[in-house]
């Protein structure tokens, strides 16, 4: 039986995105194959998965870690009335093997930072939506960006926007983002995906002013659909 570990698993409303505003099912696996600069969420394993057992409580019980693909069925059946079922992390698609045994009997919603086409593979026929985000070059580690290029645009072919499945990029926007280097990826995945969201980073000393977000706005619109959509479950303070 496979296991993996979780670090929680909740209920709330999506706060990033075109759908910003339905009701979800959050699963978050752990660590991440990339560093980025600006990440607010911890990717360490913790012994035990913090699982929401009210919607909107903040009430949470400790399961021990790993679960199987029962166990997470299970404490995601207790939600009702859900959109989708959220799969985020760290980066889910080091879990791909898990998600692909997961239940489908609400659609799946992939947050994923679109680096590993291998693991995408596994599971392109079992999520709905693909909320995939594009990292640029100060994002990661270790490789040359030429790679990390095309391991990205490989992983949006893979998991590409069709009838079947919706799929979307989002890209953080920092102070230090190069307007061209967004151009030019996006460029790349554009055939890939329905649209773009560029998200400002949320922690204020690091934000892009506005008019900068607003120019690369206009240059991307010649060519995409695309959207400013901050991170809005911050603004409340949900989960
Ligand atoms: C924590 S990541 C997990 C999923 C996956 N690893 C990824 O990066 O898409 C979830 C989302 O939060 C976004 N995010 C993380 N830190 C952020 C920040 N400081 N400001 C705005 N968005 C942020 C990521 O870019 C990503 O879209
Ligand atoms: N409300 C809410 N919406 C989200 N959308 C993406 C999230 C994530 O961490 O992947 C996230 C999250 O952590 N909370
Ligand atoms: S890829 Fe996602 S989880 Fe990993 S460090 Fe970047 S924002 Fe955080
Ligand atoms: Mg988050």
């Amino acid at each position: 039986m496979m296991q993996v570990p979780v670090s929680e698993i909740f209920c709330s409303v999506q706060g990033e995105g075109p759908h910003v505003g339905v009701r979800q099912a959050f699963v978050r696996f752990v660590g991440c194959n990339l560093n980025c600069s600006y990440c607010d969420t911890n990717v360490e394993t913790p012994a035990v998965c913090k699982f929401e057992k009210v919607p909107g409580t903040n009430i949470f019980q400790d399961i021990p870690n790993p679960l199987s693909v029962e166990d997470v069925n299970e404490l995601l059946g207790s939600y009702e009335n859900v959109h989708s079922i959220s799969l985020t992390g760290g980066e889910p698609l080091l879990e791909a093997d898990f998600i692909a045994n997961l239940d489908v009997s609400r659609p799946l919603y992939l947050e994923s930072n679109m680096t590993l086409p291998h693991m995408a593979k596994k599971i392109k026929d079992k999520v709905s939506y693909v909320s995939g985000d594009v990292k640029l070059i100060d994002e990661f580690e270790g490789e040359d960006f030429a790679s990390h290029l095309d391991r990205t645009i490989e992983c949006f072919r893979m998991l590409r926007n069709t009838k079947k499945r919706e799929c979307f990029s989002k890209l953080v926007i920092t102070k230090d983002t190069v307007a061209d280097d967004v151009l030019g990826i996006v460029d790349a995945i554009s055939g890939y995906v329905s649209c773009v969201v560029l998200q400002p980073v949320t922690q204020k000393h690091l934000a892009p002013d506005i008019d900068v977000m607003l120019e690369l706005q206009k240059n991307l619109l010649d060519s995409i659909d695309t959207l400013i959509i901050p991170q809005t479950h911050k603004m409340w303070g949900c989960l």
